[in-house]
């Protein structure tokens, strides 16, 4: 080899060696130094005068609400019957809040409840608390460690549907403004209370009619608070402390119907490609073609920055310089199934059906496909995405149902209703990080757009991943103690609306 040449080699590896050094030292800084999220505010205990306690009446309450069977089959099929009573048990099972001059409630689209309770400063801006009436329908009853509509306890835990999707929430804020005002309390702020009836069903007749009843009076709210992610307990790798996931932002959703004609006839004289046949070639693709992966563009990513300090040195060092890992950090999103729906377009597929009988080619095949939606991708997108993937004009599609993602609502310590949220959670949650998040499912919150730019969706309740499967699944449940918590959640919430030295601390919105 040339000298020069042999200069040229040893000058470029001691530029590497120099690049590398310089990697691995910025790498080490910003590990060592990386900005912790976290507040931690007076803990809320069992001894506080204003701790709501999950006495036999409260609790009795609660199993009375998880008994009625206010399912929601399909969009406009639910139990009317089942929504009236369950209503008139909401009714009479808070006397202070129904025979109180500060609250005016609606009956909005037949069977969802619009509360609103006055707040003694007519200059604030209204906040709402939203939940919903209606549940999915319990299968494999048989399989239920106790039935599905019993609200049974056991060892702690009550038992049916409902108690985790989203009666606890529903309850728990009733429970917290009948407390409220039966200690003579009035909110500075006028709050609302939105209860949907068919949200299990796309909320085409609860929360949008809930919605138009609010935006003909023109209310804007400062914040919205509606079902969402949950305090996860060992959900995130890296994380051994609980983390409280809020949901800034929700996924759209796109659901289409395939759908291929071909000639059908006798299956004794087959042609070399059947109806059956070329839709599950095309489905097939779509499968094998996932939609890209986008983490490091959406709140997921923040999601891990909130948490970095406190995980363990590999994940804390790959999180406080995504600058650098955040292809590796994705890769490791896209292995398992609940962090790669944080990090994608997600597809799906739920119903196939084809054939009628054994020795019949069938004509027809349809397929419907479930997408959810990235927050910085769109419908538009999505559908573009699998036409070209398809590729195949004998498939048709038709669009079911579509959503775009939802806004991305303001968090960090630049929103003050994200840090009351933040700190309210660490109240109840005191071993709890809070972190924001996408929401993967939809909810109610579609409607309300509109009505606020700050929408979050929580669930106040600790959740391990063998508790995921009871959300619409067999064993719903929650303890004793989670329920007593997420009826504390909302009464601080409350209350920390209204708290000065909270609102001070953060104060530079205007809407606050
Ligand atoms: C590190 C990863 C952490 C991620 C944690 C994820 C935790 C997930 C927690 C809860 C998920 C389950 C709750 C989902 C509730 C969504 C409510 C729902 O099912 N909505 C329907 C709405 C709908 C829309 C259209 C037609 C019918 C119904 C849905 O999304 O399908
Ligand atoms: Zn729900
Ligand atoms: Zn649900």
């Amino acid at each position: 080899m040339a000298r020069g040449t042999q200069r040229l080699i040893f000058v470029a590896l001691k530029v590497l060696a120099v690049a590398l050094a310089l990697v691995l030292m910025v790498v080490i800084i910003r590990t060592a130094t990386f900005p912790s999220y976290q507040t931690s505010p007076p803990e809320c205990k069992p001894t506080d005068p204003d701790f709501i306690p999950a006495d036999q009446d409260r609790l009795a309450r609660f199993t009375s609400a998880i008994r009625f069977r206010t399912v929601s089959y399909e969009r406009g099929v639910g139990t009317p019957q089942e929504l009236s009573r369950f209503i008139q048990f909401i009714r009479e099972s808070f006397p202070t809040i129904h025979g109180s001059p500060l609250v005016r409630r609606q009956v909005v689209g037949n069977y969802s409840l619009l509360y609103r309770v006055a707040g003694s400063d007519a200059s604030l801006q209204p906040y709402m608390l939203a939940s919903h009436l209606d549940v999915v329908p319990a299968t494999e009853e048989a399989n239920w460690e106790a039935p599905p509509f019993s609200g049974q306890l056991k060892d702690g835990y009550i038992y049916g549907r409902g108690t985790i999707d989203i009666k606890h929430t529903l309850m728990g804020c009733l429970e917290a403004v009948e407390f409220l005002l039966s200690r003579g309390r009035q909110p500075k702020r006028t709050l609302y209370l939105a209860f949907g009836h068919d949200e299990e069903t796309g909320g085409h007749f609860g929360a949008k009619v809930i919605a138009d009843v609010l935006t003909q009076q023109g209310e804007k709210m400062a914040f919205i608070l509606d079902e969402g992610t949950p305090v996860g307990d060992g959900l995130l790798p890296g994380v051994s402390k609980q983390v409280a996931l809020i949901s800034v932002a929700e996924k759209g959703g796109l659901q289409l119907r395939l759908e291929v004609d071909e000639e059908g006839g006798h299956a004794s004289i087959p042609r070399s490609e059947s109806a059956i046949g070329i839709l599950s070639k095309a489905i097939s693709k779509l499968e094998d073609s996932p939609h890209p992966n986008m983490f490091g563009t959406g709140p997921e990513t923040r999601m891990l920055e909130y948490v970095a300090t406190e995980m363990t040195l590999p994940y804390r060092m790959l999180t406080s310089n995504l600058w650098l890992f955040s292809p590796l950090v994705a890769w490791v999103y896209s292995r398992k199934p609940q962090t790669n729906a944080l990090a994608r377009t997600t597809t799906a597929l739920t119903r196939f059906n084809a054939g009628v009988k054994d020795n019949v080619i069938s004509p027809r095949a349809t397929a419907v496909i479930d997408h959810r939606i990235h927050p910085t991708s769109s419908v538009e997108e999505v559908m573009e995405f699998d036409l070209k993937v398809v590729n195949d004009p004998r498939v048709k599609f038709s669009v079911i149902n579509s959503r775009q993602p939802s806004p991305t609502s303001p968090y960090g310590k630049d929103s003050p209703t994200y840090m009351l949220l933040q700190e309210t959670i660490q109240q109840i949650f005191p071993d709890a990080l809070v972190a924001p998040t996408t929401m993967v499912g939809n909810t109610d919150t579609l409607y309300y757009w509109n009505l606020s730019s700050a929408i979050y969706r929580f669930n106040p309740c600790v959740m391990t991943s063998s508790d995921l499967p009871r959300f619409h699944g067999v064993n719903e449940r929650i303890s004793v103690k989670s329920y007593e918590r997420a009826m504390n959640f909302y009464y601080h919430l409350i209350v920390n609306m209204d708290e000065p030295l909270i609102l001070k601390r953060y104060r530079h919105e205007d809407d606050l």
